[in-house]
């Protein structure tokens, strides 16, 4: 891949100025599409705004289509991005990072669509929505993903049944497990969560995209499409933090998709847990509707509720132990606004520093998902075989690993001519979802 390198030698951020480019075909018809699903669900939802709110719903529905139109016009239309006018925490933040990309553009024009770092705009996007729903009490909490991600979750029933019946017979044979049988079971968890991020809504613009089969099932078929597998760098992470006299350590996963992919971390994590390995787990999720199908405090509270209340023995049994490990605070939920911002991982420790703190504390940080990687190597044209941690820039505040399936035309720390093999074999490798990386960084191995 032609990487053409600025000037400090860091390449240049993927952007839709290259026409026919995947980051150019999701701005000209991905996100339009996803605007238009997200206008229709407004509509579709119209008569429940009347029942709730009577006269003054009708109007928010009426106001919050016109605002998203406008929004689909601009991005179609590669209009200059607007600061933000609603009363958000984050809206200044916001705004001064659109100043900070006026900087780095220069003269070459205003920052639009088109014109711009894909990663800023297509998170620009989903704060854009957020604002058009905010400005609309009451249905300023109006989840406009909802629909889709309870549907995916409730497709997903027969794969999620046999995990956690898998669940339950690696838990009800714990004590027995030799160190080899627990790092096989690791194996099998960690790629269960890893081909997870499949079932992902935005990469489908909304199109139904869960988990039908079992995922047991197929991973030995799907071995061959893991183009990096760091899997025993984060075991043996694992069994070095462990520390005399404490039950375990402390693992961060920082969650994508809801659904079965997020069902997928939880069982991870309960086997984490159960298994002695960790003492405590704490989940990163957004603090407002993102990318269609990512988790938010609702989505996540949901899913547990939906797997107690499941008529199906053992994700009942699941759903419960999971509810306990939350009220026990061996679980824990987070969302900090950077999640739902535009920044690059890089520019954590200065932009959201008591973030890079609490991460700090963690002794692995799992990353679920495509947008995850693309911001911890700041979704530029490195070269495949750069290395993940050259292009991570920095970012590392704990031994880190990133479980992706490919769905956009970034890859780094791949081998001498894998990437050109790949491209010869199956051209679109980076962004169709069928290949995935188990990609490991530890700030030590910087030293
Ligand atoms: O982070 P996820 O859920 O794995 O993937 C999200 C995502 O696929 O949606 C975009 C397409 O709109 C991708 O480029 C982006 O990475
Ligand atoms: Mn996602």
């Amino acid at each position: 891949m032609a990487a053409d390198l600025t000037v400090n030698g860091v390449p240049s951020p993927l952007s839709a100025k290259v026409v026919g480019s995947f980051a150019y075909l999701t701005i000209r018809d991905r996100l339009p599409t996803i605007l238009t699903k997200v206008i229709d669900t407004i509509h579709r939802t119209k008569n429940t705004f009347f029942e709730e709110y009577g006269e003054e719903g009708i109007q928010a529905e009426k106001q919050t289509i016109s605002l998203l139109s406008k929004l689909r016009n601009e991005v179609q239309t590669d209009k200059p991005l607007l600061a933000l006018t609603d009363d958000l925490q984050d809206t200044e933040t916001w705004n001064q990072y659109m100043q900070r990309h006026q900087g780095l553009q220069g003269d070459q024009g205003s920052v639009s669509w088109f014109k711009s770092a894909w990663l800023y705009v297509e998170c620009y996007m989903y704060r854009r929505i957020q604002e058009a729903v905010w400005l609309n009490p009451p249905i300023r909490d109006f989840d406009v993903f909802n629909e889709g991600k309870t549907q995916s979750f409730f497709e997903s029933q027969q794969a999620v049944m046999a995990l956690c019946t898998h669940l339950e017979e690696i838990n009800k044979s714990m004590e027995q497990l030799s160190r080899s049988q627990l790092l096989d079971n690791f194996n099998t968890l960690l790629l269960v969560s890893l081909w997870g991020n499949k079932c992902d809504l935005s990469i489908s613009a909304g199109q139904e995209n869960s988990q039908k089969t079992s995922p047991l099932d197929s991973l030995s078929s799907l071995q061959p499409f893991i183009l990096v597998d760091d899997s025993n760098m984060v075991w043996s992470t694992l069994i070095s933090a462990q520390r005399p006299g404490q039950s375990g350590v402390r693992v961060d996963i920082v969650l994508d998709n809801a659904g079965f992919e997020l069902v997928s971390d939880l069982v991870l994590a309960d086997f984490l847990v159960s298994s002695g390995l960790a003492r405590e787990i704490h989940f990163h999720g957004k603090s407002f509707p993102w990318f269609v199908s990512d988790v938010t405090v609702k989505d996540f509270h949901w899913t547990i509720q939906q797997t107690m209340a499941a008529n199906h023995k053992w994700m009942s049994k699941s759903g419960f132990q999971w509810k306990s490990y939350m009220k026990e605070g061996v679980w824990s939920y987070h969302d900090h606004p950077f999640w739902t911002q535009p920044h690059e991982f890089c520019d954590m420790a200065a932009d959201a520093s008591d973030l890079y703190t609490r991460l700090q504390g963690a002794d692995l940080v799992l990353f679920k998902g495509d947008l995850n990687y693309r911001k911890l190597t700041g979704d530029r044209y490195w070269d495949y075989t750069v290395s993940f941690d050259t292009a991570l820039r920095g970012f590392g505040p704990a031994p880190l690993c990133s479980l992706r399936t490919l769905k956009a035309n970034i890859q780094v720390g791949l081998q001498p001519g894998q990437g050109e093999k790949l491209t010869s074999q199956d051209p679109d490798w980076m962004t169709n979802g069928k290949y995935a990386v188990i990609q490991f960084h530890s700030p030590k191995s910087e030293q």
